[in-house]
């Protein structure tokens, strides 16, 4: 049998209505229709081809990339693209570029953190890309701790400017993406210096470079911070590096919703709470959550395709041997991160939900839930984007040596995605945060202060100290609320231990710092849960198409099971559950495999990725791998000759010599 055949074969299995599960994934037939329709026309236009992307050396690479760029704004332009339809064309270039930043924090910023004035003045230019915005926080000594950035901004009451500084080597702003060749102008965070004394980190509009010859402005020194990790992949990004000699900009360029400074420089504070400051980074976290599901489904589609045409051993009577798909092993590792990918989307689809909401909250003056928004942002910005660098990991491998082929897409994809646990937050640091609002949460709780949203269940903590699981077959581990349970009880019990902890330091901020790493543990639960429990709850939503409510069961209970598996000393030593429970819930899991295994190729194929986007040869939709493998490894430059460049000089001397040691 052919691979072709064999996903022909794969796809005659099917147990569902695989057109009813896109929209699922898609998250409504809009949002389908417009996402397929722009993922074809970036992969039939010839100026979009990724073809030997890494291949090329850094400038060439990095051209290429403004081409591509300046090719997909003419068309957002030519074809009258809306804002929502040019974010998906964007998305399906599928090259990290200035643009990204320009669109995802710029701009945001602006929005979240500028008054009207400012917003009416700054962003007509931006949305006609007349002027080029970065995102310049990071410092090189300084990321994580943005309270501890350098750089200074001082109010000069005599010409009601603000001077823009750097005062050190360590507060060259250092990393912004776009900002080393391209971007004209930058969101720089610096502390507000006023009337000698400081008010803290704010954003400011500076411009970079002159608009005329793209020249920077003089007393600003620019570039590019190097290569980066992996061939191709963020290489496509200019990140930079920046310094101020004083630099002088109009009062009005430091974005004023949090703080505004008067022409006299007085410090007046308007009644939204300081951390919107940091706004723009809850926002891109909540993108970053959605991001991964595409990233992991992408991996997963790959794995699972080539898992299907690869066969190795079991051939009986000359038969064809197994499918590796087939392989038990295969499938404790694969169906995990099939069921992730899906876990992801809905947990994302809901934090979009929940970012609207605060947004409007905001609007309307009710700050309440933005410690909440601000958790369930960092933590699951954490958490997905760990599983997903370690997934696409995991699926190399799942490909065996031809996983490590750059024809994979893998190698590329990897490189290109592991920085996500480092940006917009280091995932150990924004953990921390969430232990911080989980131990608050809880320490309050004496005082009669309810508990909501994701930390309702820590309401019912009484309750859920003492609660037995109620397992007693395989079967009952199908029940949402016994799942449920067992993972509010985990969370629940993991914090009030930390704060049990917590509370025999004098100090509680030394006791933070000493039990940093079991608070961390406590965090990843808490988020665990709320993965596990989005995802519960989409099953309740009526869902169209014949058995799509049914795979995403299972796929429901593979993604909650697995992490039973796999954090069982959490579940045990907290005595959620027992282990003959733990027993139960591993039979359940194989045979959840068993279910999902005829259905795994038409749920990556619901994912609906074009093989433009998805640029791996492992992963082709037809299948048709090994002669596609073969056609690709004569493409190298290496094959132009059949007699390496260098041989005259390095190879054909070698042989000689042992020629000549061999005849003496
Ligand atoms: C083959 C494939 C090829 C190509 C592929 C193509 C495409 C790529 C594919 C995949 C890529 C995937 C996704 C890409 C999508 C987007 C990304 C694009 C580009 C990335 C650009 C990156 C940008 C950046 O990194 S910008 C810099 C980000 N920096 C950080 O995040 C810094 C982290 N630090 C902090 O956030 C904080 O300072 C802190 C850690 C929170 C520390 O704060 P601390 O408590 O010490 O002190 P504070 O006084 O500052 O805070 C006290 C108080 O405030 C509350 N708080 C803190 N933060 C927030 C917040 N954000 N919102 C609300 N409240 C906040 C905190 O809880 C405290 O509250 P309490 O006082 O009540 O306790
Ligand atoms: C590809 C890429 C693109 C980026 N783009 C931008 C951009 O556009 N704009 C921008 O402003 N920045 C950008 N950044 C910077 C990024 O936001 C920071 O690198 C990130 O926030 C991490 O900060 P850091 O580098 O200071 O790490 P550090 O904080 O120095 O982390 C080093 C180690 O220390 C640990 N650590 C730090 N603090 C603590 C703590 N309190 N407790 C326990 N452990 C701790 C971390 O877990 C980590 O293991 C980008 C970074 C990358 C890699």
């Amino acid at each position: 049998m052919k691979g072709v055949d064999h996903l022909a074969h794969e796809r005659n299995k099917t147990e569902f209505d695989v057109d009813a599960m896109k929209i699922v994934w898609a998250g409504s037939r809009h949002a389908f229709e417009l996402s397929d329709r722009m993922a074809r026309l970036v992969a039939s236009d010839p100026a979009f081809q990724k073809d030997g992307r890494i291949r090329l050396g850094r400038k060439e690479l990095f051209k290429n990339t403004l081409r591509k760029a300046a090719h997909a704004w003419k068309r957002i332009l030519e074809l009258h693209l809306t804002e929502e339809e040019a974010g998906w064309l964007r998305n399906f270039v599928d090259e990290p570029s200035f643009t990204d930043l320009h669109w995802g924090m710029f701009v945001p910023a602006i929005k979240g953190q500028g008054t009207d004035e400012q917003q009416q003045k700054w962003l007509p230019l931006a949305y006609k890309m007349q002027i080029i915005g970065s995102y310049a926080q990071t410092e090189l000594g300084h990321g994580s701790n943005v309270q501890g950035l350098e750089t200074t901004a001082t109010f000069d009451p005599e010409t009601d400017e603000f001077v823009i500084h750097s005062p050190t080597l360590t507060s060259s702003k250092w990393w912004p993406g776009g900002l080393g060749k391209v971007s004209t102008h930058a969101i720089v965070y610096a502390r507000l210096i006023t009337n000698g004394q400081e008010h803290g980190v704010h954003g400011f509009i500076v411009q970079l470079r002159s608009l005329d010859d793209h020249m920077p402005i003089p007393g600003i020194t620019i570039g590019d911070i190097g290569m980066k990790f992996g061939n191709g992949a963020y290489n496509t990004m200019d990140n930079g590096v920046l310094t101020f000699d004083h630099i002088r900009i109009p009062r009005n360029q430091m974005l004023m919703r949090v703080l505004q400074v008067t022409r006299e420089g007085k410090c007046v504070k308007s009644n939204v709470p300081r951390q919107l400051i940091y706004g723009t980074m809850v926002f891109v976290r909540q993108t970053i959550v959605a991001d991964a599901s595409t990233a992991l489904a992408r991996a997963v589609c790959i794995a699972t395709r080539y898992s299907a045409v690869r066969r190795q051993f079991g051939s009986q009577d000359g038969g064809m041997e197994t499918q590796v798909i087939d392989y038990k092993t295969q499938q404790s590792r694969l169906f995990p991160l099939l069921a992730s990918a899906y876990a992801f989307r809905f947990v994302g689809e809901w934090l979009k939900w929940l970012y609207t909401d605060v947004t409007q909250r905001l609007q309307a003056n009710d700050f309440s839930i933005l410690p909440e928004a601000h958790a369930c942002t960092a933590g699951l910005k954490s958490l997905t984007t760990t599983a997903t660098a370690d997934a696409i990991e995991e699926c190399r491998k799942l490909c065996g040596g031809h996983g490590y082929l750059c024809a994979s897409g893998l190698p590329e994809l990897f490189a290109v995605y592991v920085p996500a646990c480092t940006y917009e937050g280091d995932n150990v640091v924004l953990l921390l945060q969430v232990a911080r609002f989980l131990m608050k949460t809880v320490s309050q709780l004496g005082s009669g202060k309810k508990p909501v949203g994701t930390t309702a269940y820590l309401g019912r903590v009484q309750d859920l100290l003492q609660c037995c699981c109620d397992v007693q077959t395989a079967e009952d581990w199908l029940k949402p609320s016994v799942v449920l349970e067992a993972f509010e009880a985990r969370s629940a019990r993991m914090c009030v231990a930390r704060a049990q902890n917590l509370s025999k330091f004098e100090n509680p901020e030394d006791g933070f710092a000493e039990l940093s790493a079991d608070l961390v543990e406590a965090s990843v639960a808490h988020c665990q849960l709320i993965v596990v429990s989005k995802f519960i709850d989409k099953l309740q939503q009526d869902i169209p198409g014949k058995g799509v409510n049914r795979q995403l069961q299972n796929l429901c209970y593979i993604y909650a099971l697995n992490l039973l598996h796999k954090y069982l000393g959490d579940f045990l030593s907290t005595g959620c559950i027992t282990p003959k429970q733990a027993s139960l819930a591993n039979d359940q899991l194989r045979s959840l495999y068993s279910q999902i295994r005829p259905n795994a190729i038409a749920l990556v194929d619901a994912f609906n990725y074009t093989d433009h986007y998805l640029g791996s040869v492992l992963g082709r939709y037809d299948g048709n791998v090994y002669p596609k493998l073969y056609e690709e490894a004569w493409k190298d430059p290496l094959n132009d000759s059949v007699v390496p460049d260098g041989y005259h000089e390095y190879i054909h001397p070698m042989l000689k010599q042992q020629l000549r040691n061999a005849r003496l």
